[in-house]
């Protein structure tokens, strides 16, 4: 059934489309005993899941939708923020708080401001494949940012289908040393199936949102974690009141197993940018466990003497490689 068709039938609530077992849900309006009674109009936590112009979609513990206007003190909601609101109507209401933000997912526009896209984001997925190949410096730029923004990272080699031994070469090669690291690594395929089942077992709990190269196969992924995509959005239409919510909009989907996923544009394409100088070293973890042997304090393990870290690269203790992107990311932040 198409978008426009569910936006004329009834609005098929959230709840009665999906399991909420693993949701985690902030607490709401349930007053423990002897407190007095919460009545309706009083203030409420929510989740905005998306953005219509000056509304915000906000579903309730229940799995309603409704459309919410904010006070301009309250600042601008985003994508994934944990709100205090209250009705005004069945379908709509008003934000009086946004909750205080963990990963905060921005991205550098063209005229190099930094915009926010989405808030409370716990997990990045990694997209890399077969087709087109992994590139080594990229996933490394990606855990960098991963770490700086305080998310878990987790990279996912998809389309292993194409070709199973080269799969398994990258697995023990570009990969071996992030998983050595402990960092989560997967494989699989949308279009088998394979690998599939780890995945969205990875995914139960939290929101996550899916970052990699154009033609990786992200909405290839997105298409197989969330069969009831479609749906979703027509109800995101037949709420929102204003016309179909369109596949560009940044919008929460719940996965059917549990756990969150946050999914726009901006977020696929989702670039470095603007992390400063001082959190580029910590965020590779192996080379800041050694620089404190480095002779200066200030050693940026290039041609300095006394270099620990240079050392440990030739003991073969560090990947090159790791080193080289710590070096890019240090000329670009010059
Ligand atoms: N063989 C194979 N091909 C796949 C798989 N997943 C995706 N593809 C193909 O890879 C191509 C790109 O997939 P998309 O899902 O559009 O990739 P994307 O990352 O969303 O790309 P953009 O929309 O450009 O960001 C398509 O031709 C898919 O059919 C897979 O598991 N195996
Ligand atoms: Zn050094």
């Amino acid at each position: 059934m198409s978008p426009a068709m569910w936006a004329c039938s009834p609005v098929r609530t959230v709840a009665q489309s999906r399991s909420r077992r693993h949701q985690p849900r902030p607490d709401h309006n349930h007053p423990g005993d002897g407190e007095p009674p919460v009545s309706p109009a009083a203030g409420q936590t929510g989740r905005v899941v998306s953005h219509h112009g000056r509304e915000s979609l906000v579903e309730d513990r229940e799995g309603r939708l409704y459309r919410c206007l904010s006070l301009k003190r309250v600042g601008r909601p985003l994508c994934g923020d944990y709100v205090d609101w209250h009705p005004e109507t069945d379908e709509t209401g008003v934000i009086d708080r946004i909750h205080p933000r963990h990963g905060v997912i921005a991205r550098t526009a063209y005229n190099g401001r930094v915009q926010a896209i989405a808030a409370n984001v716990d997990r990045m997925v990694v997209v890399s494949a077969l087709e087109p190949p992994p590139d080594p410096e990229l996933i490394n730029r990606y855990l960098v940012l991963a770490h700086h923004l305080a998310v878990e990272p987790l990279l996912w080699l998809n389309k292993t289908d194409l070709d199973p031994d080269q799969a398994e070469r990258l697995l023990a090669s570009v990969f071996a040393g992030h998983r050595a690291r402990g960092v989560a690594v997967m494989a699989g395929s949308p279009h088998t199936g394979e690998g599939m089942e780890t995945l969205r077992e990875a995914l139960r709990e939290g929101t996550s949102v899916l970052v990699g190269l154009s033609g990786v196969g992200k909405s290839s992924l997105i298409k197989a974690l969330l069969p009831d995509r479609d749906l979703r959005i027509g109800d995101l239409s037949a709420r929102s009141g204003l016309g179909r919510h369109t596949t560009t909009e940044t919008t929460l989907y719940h996965l059917p197993e549990g756990g969150d996923l946050i999914d726009s544009p901006g977020i696929r394409a989702l670039r470095l940018a603007n992390i400063p100088r001082e959190a580029l070293q910590p965020a590779f973890p192996e080379i800041a466990r050694v620089a404190s042997g480095c002779r200066f304090h200030n050693c940026q393990h290039r041609n300095e003497p006394g270099c620990a870290v240079r050392a440990a690269v030739e003991r073969g203790e560090i990947e090159p490689g790791r080193l080289a992107t710590l070096h890019h990311l240090l000329d670009e932040a010059a």
